[in-house]
């Protein structure tokens, strides 16, 4: 199956709130799929619903090693639905951050070092964790996603 289009900055979806997720179907599956298919071919590390065109409180992170964090965990795709961050730490990092919606642009965002989110898989399950580093930063890049909220109106 072919990569799903990207949506760019500019685009209404991107604005929106992101619609919670009620059925654990195979099309949702199937659209996390999509996604991942679409994130691997735009050679990104994240993903959100909204990026393609649909309006879902849903994304997709996958950490990998690359020039700007040479040392980020490499890890298989997460999909991350229905999205909650209950704390996060007073200590704020900067660093540089893309958007697959702003392409060929990089910003300097600051974000929270450390992150306790909530968020059910693929099969409605909740799964409650901490996360640290550059998986912090790419969530809560794609959190912003789910809020209408890109690099724009974040970046210093
Ligand atoms: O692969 C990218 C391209 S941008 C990217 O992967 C976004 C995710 C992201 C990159 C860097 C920091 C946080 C999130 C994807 C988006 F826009 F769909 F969310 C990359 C950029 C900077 C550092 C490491 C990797
Ligand atoms: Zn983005």
């Amino acid at each position: 199956s072919q990569p799903l289009p990207i949506a760019l900055v500019g685009e209404a979806i991107l604005k929106e709130h992101a619609i919670e997720v009620r059925d654990f179907d195979t099309a949702l599956s199937q659209l996390a799929e999509q996604m991942a298919l679409s994130m691997v071919a735009a050679n990104g590390v994240g993903i959100a619903a909204p990026q393609v065109h649909s309006p879902l409180a849903l994304f997709i992170m996958a950490s990998r090693p690359n020039e700007r964090y040479p040392d980020a965990p490499l890890m298989d795709p997460v999909v991350v639905v229905n999205p909650q961050i209950l704390s996060a730490s007073a200590e704020l990092v900067s660093g540089e951050e893309g958007c697959l919606s702003v392409p060929g642009q990089r910003f300097s965002i600051w974000r929270h070092q450390t992150i306790v989110v909530r968020y059910q898989d693929l099969a409605g399950h909740w799964q409650q964790t901490e996360l640290t580093g550059f998986i912090a930063r790419i969530f809560q890049h794609e959190f912003d996603h789910l809020q209408g909220i890109t690099l724009l109106e974040r970046s210093q």
